[in-house]
């Protein structure tokens, strides 16, 4: 791309969920240019990421999240890189070791502890069913569904089925579990805007504790998860009908930083 810019960039990843991550408290970062951004997470072309997020000044809290998918358009939440954004505005000095911050769904707080980043999710009080799937929103869109066997899947064609099948024009990113013990979970994922299995996701897993627990399929109020990337946590309590102090735990690395002219 020849737009003139010299962009510097951090990238870090979260399980594997890889993020270009961008200071843009000088609002230097041109926000409408999807093909920009698509570039920059191209893994051929660009630097190479599942997303793109950018760090902005806030009024109410200490520092906002842009996200941006990898195809170049802004999305909803996004729970690793919502850790990962945590653990950059503390490698900038921004904060220490806990912090609220703004992001498309609303304000989150997070601490980081033992070299792991604890971030609290919106809380869930709907969660739509079928005979094979759930659906519910932990900040994104989520099908659950749960699997005998995940080994051997193919998850990019059979998530792509049902993110275009299902879920129309919007679409959903979609999860395949499967249950280890009372308290452990296997988790595929098929990213919206992705359009690809990715390593992990946050708000995916989120989804997936909470319906395995809506749903009898663990007794469990904090739920470990094995994705592809490593292993998370989400804890909760249920109050009533709703589900309160979400939280998502797990390790948000730096991995390198770099310059781009673009
Ligand atoms: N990787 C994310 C989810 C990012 C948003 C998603 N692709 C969407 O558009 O819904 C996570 O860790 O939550």
């Amino acid at each position: 791309m020849d737009l003139g810019l010299q962009l510097s960039f951090f990238k870090y990843q979260g399980t594997g969920n890889d993020f270009i991550i961008i200071d843009n408290r000088l609002e230097i970062f041109p926000k409408n240019n999807t093909k920009l951004v698509a570039f920059l997470c191209n893994r051929k072309f660009g630097i190479g990421a599942d997303g793109l997020i950018l760090l902005e000044s806030d009024t109410m809290s200490d520092f906002k999240m842009v996200y941006y998918n990898a195809d170049g358009h802004q999305s909803t939440m996004c729970g690793n890189g919502g850790r990962c954004i945590v653990a950059f505005a503390r490698k900038l000095g921004i904060i220490n070791d806990s912090t609220q911050f703004s992001a498309v769904d609303g304000l989150h707080s997070a601490h980081i502890a033992n070299g792991l980043v604890t971030l609290y999710m919106n809380e869930v009080d709907e969660i739509r069913s079928k005979p094979k799937y759930h659906f519910l929103n932990t900040g994104s869109p989520h099908h659950v569904q749960l699997m005998e066997e995940l080994d051997g899947m193919d998850v990019k064609l059979e998530g792509a089925k049902l993110r275009y099948g299902l879920y129309g024009q919007e679409g959903s990113n979609i999860n395949f579990v499967q249950k280890v013990d009372n308290d452990t979970f296997k988790v595929r994922t098929y990213e919206r805007g992705v359009e690809d299995e990715t390593l992990s996701c946050g708000t995916g897993v989120t989804a997936v504790a909470i319906a395995m627990h809506h749903y009898g399929n663990t007794s469990a109020e904090q739920i470990h998860i094995e994705t592809i990337g490593g292993p998370l946590t989400v804890s909760f309590q249920k109050k009533g009908d709703t589900y309160t102090n979400v939280t998502l735990t797990g390790p948000a690395e730096f991995v390198f930083k770099g310059e781009i002219a673009c």
